[in-house]
């Protein structure tokens, strides 16, 4: 791609918001979702883990969680949650139209790219290595309220990682020639490798483990009373980035990259 055809691509993006062509304002949204997940995880850490709520149920076609996510889905795409190109749903398929008209199209994103969903991915990994890190054993029987905590956070860590896409095409645009090489070869390894930065992932993992102290300390009036009293483990917050957040950012990334010039 030459700099004139990536100057009329960029032209015909028309009405795209300056804040996410801008790879110092997106890191700052990424930022601030840390706040969003590390506060929803606290309160998913609230509920043991409450395993029946998983579980297949007569009735339900699935699991009562998986009927609690697709209701509250068909609700919130009836008033709009998912015309915003930040936002994915669990369960795509037959979510019912929104009932509000689109507000205005922001063609950032390649289309193809921008239609990469990988909540089932998502899903996966909550169940099978998140559940079990952050709850205690244990049933409370207290499943519509845990389900709801689930699905904020579910939500929370969706948003975060599908902002790959953004920090993709941002990327493409500050360096088209290199990233076009490797996404012509279909070069997977070069594409991780030109979209990584390793200080960066070491500053993020640090600074969660802090916040998770900071949200997650018992606030009282004597000082120094509660010093070492968290409600989630820090260090699992560092491992949620690290094996899970950032890796998942990265992969959006790269599947993003991979269509880009479709
Ligand atoms: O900030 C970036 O450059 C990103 O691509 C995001 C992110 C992340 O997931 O936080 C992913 C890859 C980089 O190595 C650093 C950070």
């Amino acid at each position: 791609i030459d700099d004139t055809s990536l100057f009329k691509y960029v032209s015909e993006m028309g009405n795209c918001s300056d804040d996410m062509l801008n790879l110092d304002s997106l890191r700052k949204s990424l930022v601030r979702e840390e706040d969003t997940i590390i506060f929803s995880l606290i309160e998913r850490a609230k509920y043991p883990v409450n395993s029946p709520l998983y579980d297949e149920r007569p009735g339900f076609s699935g699991s009562l969680f998986e009927f609690f996510v697709k209701e509250s889905e068909a609700v919130q795409a009836k008033a709009g949650r998912y015309l915003s190109v930040k936002e994915n749903a669990f369960f795509p398929d037959n979510l019912p139209p929104s009932l509000l008209p689109p507000r205005g199209s922001q063609q950032v994103l390649n289309p193809r790219g921008a239609s990469i969903n990988i909540n089932e991915q998502i899903l996966n990994m909550y169940y099978k290595n998140l559940l079990p890190l952050i709850t205690s054993d244990g049933d409370d029987g207290n499943y519509a309220i845990t389900a709801d905590r689930d699905l904020d956070f579910l939500q929370a860590l969706s948003r975060r990682i599908h902002l790959g896409k953004f920090v993709a095409e941002i990327k493409f645009r500050e360096s088209p020639q290199d990233y076009t090489r490797a996404i012509l070869a279909q070069d997977k390894d070069s594409l991780m490798k030109l979209l990584t930065f390793e200080s960066v992932e070491e500053m993020i993992k640090k600074r969660v483990e802090k916040k998770a102290m900071v949200f997650g300390q018992d606030v009282d009036l004597n000082e120094n009373d509660n010093v070492g009293n968290y409600k989630v483990n820090p260090s699992v917050v560092s491992r949620l980035y690290g094996e899970w957040v950032i890796p998942l950012t990265k992969f959006v990334e790269v599947e993003y990259l991979l269509c880009r010039l479709d």
